[in-house]
């Protein structure tokens, strides 16, 4: 056993999200404010006796080579070996998760598992790479892979990938997952999906009202987040997290979190309750 310690992998937030533009290559270029929350997966790695990297929780959706968690650990190895070709890692790994992360509802739980993934690789392999290249590693992974390793809330740009660190307040959050997952993809692909934003500075989105481009198109699409959203929004400002399916609501207290969980009780959802945070120990 080389590490007993849980690894934490938290939820993020887009407190705001909007889309200035559509590239090339179909990525669009973004401006958002992620904000990290205390709700995790926990990451366990334990040294193996061969140099294997195995998954050892099973994913019932996902196919082992396919999981974020694994191809993180080839990508940074496909890194070591571009340096030094003979690179061997000192020790294989059987790596479990505790998700508690809801798969599909724009929490970035996949990212932020291939981020703690590379973090702790990092660590227990004693490689010495510096934050800003194990962001780069992260960012051919997926465009929300990045924040998890900056690990500080952040104004993002570009694909979500440009950051600058940035103090938010850290409210309580009361998260709705209903009943469906979203495929990024999809959402980025709707013909409906608002892409035209005005690119703005922090100062001026910081003091407008937070809004979701993708929001509008979700609604339409999926019937029940739109009933949600219209009635949390009664009570508490309700957002929709990235392309969703997860929606927010901000309360300045867990208490008044608790009371507007309460309007929810026997739906057919899950939600939780969890604080904003503004940096990630690690
Ligand atoms: C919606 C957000 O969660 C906001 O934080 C992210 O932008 C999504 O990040 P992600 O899930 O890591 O996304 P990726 O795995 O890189 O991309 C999934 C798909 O979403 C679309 N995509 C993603 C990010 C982006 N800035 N523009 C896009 O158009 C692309 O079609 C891509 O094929
Ligand atoms: N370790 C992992 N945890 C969760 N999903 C994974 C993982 N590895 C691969 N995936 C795939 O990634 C998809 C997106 O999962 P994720 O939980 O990151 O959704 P999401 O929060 O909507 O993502 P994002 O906000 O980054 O768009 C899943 O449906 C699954 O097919």
């Amino acid at each position: 056993m080389c590490d007993k310690r849980a690894w934490l992998s938290p939820a993020k937030l887009n407190l705001f999200l909007y889309i200035t533009g559509r590239r090339a290559d179909g990525y669009h270029n973004l401006q958002t404010l992620f904000q990290f929350i205390d709700y995790s997966d926990s990451l366990y790695f334990d040294r193996r006796q061969d140099d294997k990297i195995c998954l050892q929780t099973e994913f019932t959706l996902v196919p082992h080579d396919d999981n974020l968690i694994i191809k993180s650990a080839n990508m940074l190895l496909t890194y070591m070996r571009q340096s030094q070709a003979d690179f061997r890692p000192p020790f294989g790994i059987d790596i479990t998760i505790d998700k508690k992360l809801p798969m599909g509802g724009g929490l970035g739980g996949g990212s932020s598992n291939a981020a703690t993934t590379l973090i702790a690789l990092n660590q227990l392999w004693q490689l010495g790479l510096s934050t800003p290249v194990l962001m780069q590693i992260g960012q051919k992974l997926g465009a929300d892979v990045p924040i998890f390793i900056f690990g500080l809330s952040a104004f993002a740009q570009g694909i979500g990938d440009e950051l600058v660190a940035i103090d938010v307040p850290e409210k309580w959050y009361l998260v709705v997952k209903p009943n469906v997952e979203i495929a990024t993809a999809k959402i980025f692909n709707a013909p409906s999906l608002k892409r035209d934003s005005v690119t703005r500075r922090i100062d001026e989105l910081l003091t407008t009202p937070f809004n979701n481009d993708c929001e509008p198109t979700v609604r339409a699409l999926y019937p029940q987040i739109d009933d949600l959203i219209n009635r949390l929004s009664q009570f508490a400002p309700t957002r929709l997290t990235g392309t969703g399916s997860c929606i927010f609501s901000e309360c300045n207290t867990q208490e008044q979190a608790m009371q507007l969980q309460q309007h929810l009780a026997g739906e057919d959802v899950v939600c939780f309750i969890a604080k904003g945070i503004n940096q990630l120990c690690r």
